[in-house]
């Protein structure tokens, strides 16, 4: 049996206009995935999750055979097709294509909420099924493996920024398939949960279709990408007060994109009131959860106060990205 676990994280800058080869600034935070694989006799897969749905989720498929199962086709879609392509990737890897595997997948992170939990569920499930198979894999394996497999599911709408971040842990810059980990100074982040969710495929195809249709929605994207290059030097230099005004702007800009929602925005402008150094939306938005820098504890009790937001938390940056435990 192989365990792996691996972090979320939250966009600092640059989410949406990373798909278009903007830079972007996720930063692994320490809520984790963990995957739990264990090789068997035969050539099924069995996949295990406690997370989807109240009774949990059990599948299991052979080559020839569809998962049977007793649930709706859309919960069953979300259920497999993101570990079921990085069991893919790590049979590759291994050069096993028949292994049969019982993969158990758990995790800390809220569902489509921005947080990345499908990067870290498949990054775990990738780096605890390869080394099943006999097969250590680095962390940019591991990353490069995952990003095939969120690709895959996302019908190729997907940048390498979660699943880089996620596998290296830290704060992180990607653009294109440029990957590289940053020096970061203390980041005090407060996370808000609406306790939804967004369709970040939705999200993804609706910003790709402004962009086409008004160029000012195109120089939108690219004012993002300006923007995330001057977060770079406030990160460099620990400005931390600088990133806040930063992540106002990177807000307002997704909002103009029609990524926000009203709850985002209502947990925004609560930390901003609070006092933060700054708030926007983290990932595909839509709802879920919004980012804030505040080293008091005044956004986290405004937030608690604040009726859209179901829950509030501190977030440590991970150092740690994916591992063997
Ligand atoms: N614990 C889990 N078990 C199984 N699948 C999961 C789990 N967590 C996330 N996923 C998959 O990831 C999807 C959410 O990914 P996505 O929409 O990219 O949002 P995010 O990555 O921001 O959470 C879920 O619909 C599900 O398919
Ligand atoms: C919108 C996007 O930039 C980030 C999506 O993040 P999340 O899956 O919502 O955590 C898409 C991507 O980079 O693949
Ligand atoms: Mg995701």
């Amino acid at each position: 049996m192989a365990t792996a676990s691996a972090p979320g994280k939250v966009y600092l800058f640059g989410e949406h206009a990373v798909v278009y080869g903007e830079p972007a600034v996720p930063c692994a935070i320490e809520r984790r995935a963990r995957a739990e694989v264990t090789e068997r006799d035969d050539d099924h897969v069995r996949i295990d999750t406690a997370d989807l749905g109240l009774e949990g989720f059990v599948a299991e498929y052979g080559p020839e055979s569809a998962p049977t199962v007793e649930a709706p086709d859309s919960l069953l879609e979300a259920g497999l097709a993101y570990i079921d392509a990085a069991v893919r990737e790590a049979r590759d890897a291994a050069d096993a294509p028949d292994a049969g595997l019982n993969v158990s997948v758990e995790s800390d992170i809220p569902l489509g909420a921005g947080l990345g939990s499908s990067a870290a569920v498949v990054v775990a499930t990738v780096a605890a099924a390869a080394h099943e198979l006999g097969l250590d894999l680095d962390s940019r394996d591991v990353a490069e493996r995952a990003y095939r497999a969120e690709r895959d599911v996302q019908e190729g709408e997907a940048s390498r920024a979660d699943t880089f971040a996620s596998a290296t842990g830290g704060a992180v810059r990607v653009e294109g398939d440029d990957c590289r980990s940053l020096e970061a100074p203390e980041l005090p982040f407060v996370v808000g949960y609406d306790g939804g969710s967004g369709n970040t495929g939705e999200l993804v195809a609706g910003v790709r279709r402004l962009r086409e249709e008004y160029g000012f929605a195109a120089d939108t994207v690219s004012a993002i990408g300006d923007l995330v290059r001057d977060g770079e030097h406030a990160l460099a230099e620990g400005d931390v007060e600088e990133l806040g005004r930063l992540m106002d702007f990177n807000h307002g800009l997704l909002e103009a994109l029609g990524v926000s929602a009203r709850s985002l925005d209502a947990m925004v402008w609560a930390a901003r009131q609070a006092g933060a150094h700054g708030a926007k939306l983290t990932g595909a938005g839509g709802g879920g959860c919004i980012v804030a820098l505040d080293p008091t504890e005044q956004t986290e009790t405004a937030l608690d106060l604040t009726a859209e937001c179901e829950q509030v938390f501190r977030a440590e940056l991970a150092t740690d990205g994916v591992r063997l435990e």
